[in-house]
């Protein structure tokens, strides 16, 4: 099982600080969706060259294009690059085929799905590297979370990595771990708090024990 963290509100700058206080807790570094709509791709390739040891995932959230997309990302050198599971079956083949061929990973996230269980069996025989539940910001503000979903997931998913987002703290980390999850990704339930070194490192731990 391994932790990521999730950068959104803060600018490059801002992002390099932060994982310095917790890059030895963490597996991967998210440069997230908005940090990407406002500083571009270099936000990617600067914090990749800043944390070579670290993998970095492009959270494009990918809908269409998704093959070109792809492309950008891996060149701007992301190693795992975000695409929507409601995006067509075509965008998902182009992305898992153009990953392929540059050696990088796809994660499908699952957010705004409707029937999950489907969708997920659907992509997992894609060939896709993460099938990834979230509940985004917006359903997590009307108290939603994705724990029953993961359970979906992991029922029926064979071959991909399973992962989940959205809301995660520690308070609820045990929860999401007894259903171990590959990949469990965190945002403000590190990057919000006074300590986050303390914090990731209390998450590692207990990531490391499953
Ligand atoms: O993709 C995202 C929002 O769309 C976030 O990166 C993801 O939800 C994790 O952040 P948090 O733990 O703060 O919810």
């Amino acid at each position: 099982m391994k932790l990521q963290l999730a950068l959104d509100l803060v600018n490059i700058q801002e992002a390099k600080e932060l994982i310095r206080e917790v890059e030895e807790h963490i597996d991967i570094i998210e440069i997230g969706t908005p940090v990407i709509k406002i500083e571009g791709l270099k936000a990617v390739t600067e914090i990749k060259e800043a944390f070579p040891n670290l993998l970095v995932l492009a959270d494009l959230k990918t809908m269409d294009a998704a093959a070109y997309e792809v492309q950008k990302a891996s060149e701007a050198k992301a190693d795992i690059v975000t695409v929507l599971g409601v995006a067509e079956d075509e965008s998902i083949k182009g992305a898992v085929a153009e990953a392929k061929k540059q050696g990088k990973q796809v994660l499908v996230d699952l957010i705004a799905v409707k029937d999950i269980e489907t969708r997920a069996k659907e992509l997992d025989a894609f060939g896709v590297d993460y099938i990834c539940v979230h509940t985004g910001y917006d359903l997590q503000a009307v108290g939603k979370n994705s724990f029953a979903d993961l359970q979906t997931i992991k029922g029926v998913v064979k071959h991909a990595k399973t992962a989940i987002a959205g809301g995660i703290k520690l308070e609820t980390l045990p929860e999401v771990i007894s259903v171990k999850p590959d990949l469990v990704i965190v945002g403000g339930g590190i990057a919000n708090q006074d300590d986050k070194k303390a914090v990731a490192a209390k998450m590692q731990a207990m990531i490391q024990q499953r």
